[in-house]
């Protein structure tokens, strides 16, 4: 549904140069909620405005629902025109809402179908169903001043939709909210996302949002998307700094000699008692420094931090073992233990070696 290719975004004040986007890839599929992640400066807000191009990239491509944005964004009136058109199918939620506030709510949502030349009663039509959509269908003659932060948010998504758009573009939607409201503003979006069949990106530096509404998620650093996938996939890539964010699992080992492994149990395998069979089969005490259990996205995960007597490489076959039961296994550095003095070791059969090792 969206693509970004080689998206790059530098501004320039001056002499002065910061490049904000530094060859964006990014993919997001028809129907998902996209959740971006990263540290403020990392980019996100450029990216999120460059999908709609109210920030114009200094190269690379923006296509949406198949049509390259980039293409339309040209200096003539007829490319314009054809840019607008797009972009009325592009719906945008801010942070601080962005109400007029000397406008009534309904008036608010009417405002992009003045802009798209509806004609009085059918704004008023639209305006009225949208509010009923979101759930304020007795706002329609209050001010902003009048309502509370859920409330604003929620005429801001009310107005985003008023183009029917296919995608919604959130610049952290939640963030000026309180925890109860932000739970009932996500469940909105999902919602619509589920209702409409709405694709949804979302700005947030918020795990718990990528936990509770996300299909896929961006992990953005200095302008580059480091990582990105469905929520499944990051929690199976070793290594994952984003899956490590998601469901942290601490616990610091009790010596230099000795070998700290986080285990991540999808479904089944959540349920088998592993940990009891490793330390019967090699006879072995294991401490375990940390364990929990939680529901991302959609689905029951569990992870635990571990501890086995010795350094890595006698723990080989142990480590095997637990990767033969499939569980995902990714093994924490030890204090003494830099990965490039790690000996080269003999991998099992059915299993990679250290392949989590960050
Ligand atoms: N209009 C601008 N002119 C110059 N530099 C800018 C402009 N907008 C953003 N930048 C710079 O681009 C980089 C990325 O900014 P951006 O706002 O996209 O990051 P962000 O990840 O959204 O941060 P935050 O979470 O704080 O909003 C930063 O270094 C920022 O200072």
């Amino acid at each position: 549904m969206i693509t970004t290719t080689g998206l790059t975004k530098v501004y320039r004040s001056g002499d002065r140069e910061v490049t904000a986007l530094d060859g964006v890839d990014l993919h997001v599929r028809e129907g998902e909620v996209y959740g971006v992640l990263g540290q403020s400066g990392a980019g996100k807000s450029t990216l999120i405005r460059c999908l709609n191009l109210l920030e114009r990239p200094t190269s690379g491509t923006v296509t949406v629902a198949g049509q390259d944005l980039t293409a339309l964004a040209g200096d003539q009136k007829r490319a314009n025109a054809a840019l607008r058109a797009a972009r009325s199918h592009i719906g945008m939620v801010f942070q601080h809402f962005n109400l007029l506030s000397s406008r009534t709510v309904q008036d608010n949502v009417e405002l992009p179908l003045e802009i798209l030349k509806l004609d009085r009663c059918e704004r008023a039509r639209k305006a009225l169903e949208l509010l009923d959509l979101v759930g304020l269908a007795d706002k329609a003659k209050a001010y902003p001043a009048q309502l509370s932060g859920g409330q604003k948010q929620r005429v801001g998504i009310a107005r985003a939709l008023a183009g029917d758009p296919k995608v919604l573009l959130s610049d952290e939607a939640t963030s000026a909210l309180d925890p109860e409201t932000t739970r009932s503003i996500l469940q909105l979006l999902r919602d619509l996302n589920r209702r409409l069949g709405l694709t949804i990106v979302l700005i947030t530096h918020e795990m718990d949002v990528v936990k509770t509404i996300c299909d896929s998620a961006a992990l953005m650093k200095n302008g580059h998307v480091v990582e990105q996938g469905t929520v499944a996939e990051l929690l199976a890539t070793p290594g994952s700094e984003l899956a490590r964010e998601l469901f942290p699992v601490g616990g610091e080992p009790s010596g230099a000699d000795r070998t700290v492994v986080d285990i991540t149990f999808h479904g089944a395998a959540a349920t088998r008692p592993v940990i009891s069979e490793l330390a019967r089969t090699y006879n072995i005490d294991i401490s375990i420094l940390g364990a929990a259990m939680d529901t991302v996205g959609g689905k029951q995960i569990g992870r635990m931090r571990i501890e086995l007597p010795g350094r890595f490489e006698e723990n080989v076959v142990p480590i095997g073992f637990l990767r033969e039961q499939g569980l995902q296994v990714d093994v924490a550095d030890a204090a003494d233990d830099e990965p490039d003095n790690e000996p080269a070791v003999p991998a099992p059969a059915a299993a990679p070696l250290k392949e989590g090792a960050k």
